[in-house]
């Protein structure tokens, strides 16, 4: 179980699910029916989930017209105080970055952003440490790579291409434990000697944890085995139920952008 916190941890940045949720993209499934009430219920407890570990709340404005905007990770990627908005290959989402650059510039923070002919989807990133893991993906392509790596070199992140053929992200097959151990689920990672540290777990959703703090993971419920697996290792686990949001490909990660 997971413990109170009374000190923030930082801001994560939020979408409440679109009423056209039940239409988001879905490309590696087979798409399901949705129950929105039941994903607004789930969103609430994600949210709770993210507030009781100590994280501020803020919400990018809920747009109905965009039914893949409650994943918002896919719009922006945090560097230290740097906000870089990315560049969505898919029509329907690319003007998702509109209110996110809005959003994250009234806060405040610093922003670049990636443009044609790079795309790339938030959920293609990985940060591992100084490490940045950029998935090559249909959504995230080599120029994305390069003008990543213009960015980032000078602030000192060594930014590493990583092949993925068996997954939408390069988060939907990987994500990383507090101590820099990369998890995935082997059937869809491509070469996981790119990474010097992984571990193997059981189930696909047991590869997609958000970091809480250094020793408390947030991860889906539908990966009870793997949650086991971070027990093991000392880790504080806590679960929320994810499915409407799983049935459109998405998981724990895609949800929220955590600003440390
Ligand atoms: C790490 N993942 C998986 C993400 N960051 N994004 C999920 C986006 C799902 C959406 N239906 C789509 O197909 O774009």
């Amino acid at each position: 179980m997971s413990t109170m916190s009374t000190r923030a941890r930082g801001t994560a940045l939020v979408r409440r699910p679109a009423a056209s949720l039940a239409d988001g993209i879905v490309t590696f499934i087979e798409r399901q029916p949705i129950d929105l009430d039941l994903a607004n219920r789930q969103w609430q407890g994600y949210v709770a989930a993210l507030e009781e570990a100590g994280w501020r709340i803020r919400e990018v404005p809920q747009d109905d017209s965009l039914p893949d905007s409650v994943f918002v990770e896919d719009t922006v990627v945090m560097f230290d105080g740097l906000a870089v908005i990315t560049n969505p290959k898919a029509p329907a989402r690319n003007p998702e970055i509109v209110a996110t650059e809005k959003f994250v510039r009234d806060l405040g923070l610093d922003a670049a952003t990636i443009t044609d002919p790079a795309t790339i989807d938030g959920g293609d990133v990985l940060k591992v440490g100084k490490r940045v893991y950029v998935g090559l993906t249909g959504s995230t392509n080599q120029a994305a790579v390069d003008q990543l790596t213009d960015l980032l070199a000078p602030r000192g992140w060594k930014v590493i291409a990583v092949p993925v053929t068996k997954a939408l992200h390069l988060k939907s097959a990987i994500t990383a434990l507090p101590d820099g151990t990369v998890i995935g689920y082997a059937p869809v990672v491509d070469d996981p000697s790119i990474f010097p540290k992984f571990l193997a777990v059981p189930e696909e959703p047991g590869a997609h944890v958000v970091v809480l703090d250094k020793n408390t993971v947030l991860m889906s419920s539908a990966a009870p085995d793997s949650a086991t697996l971070f027990i093991d290792r000392g880790y504080d686990v806590v679960v929320v139920d994810i499915s409407e949001f799983e049935k459109l490909e998405g998981c724990v990660t895609c949800l929220s952008v955590r600003i440390r």
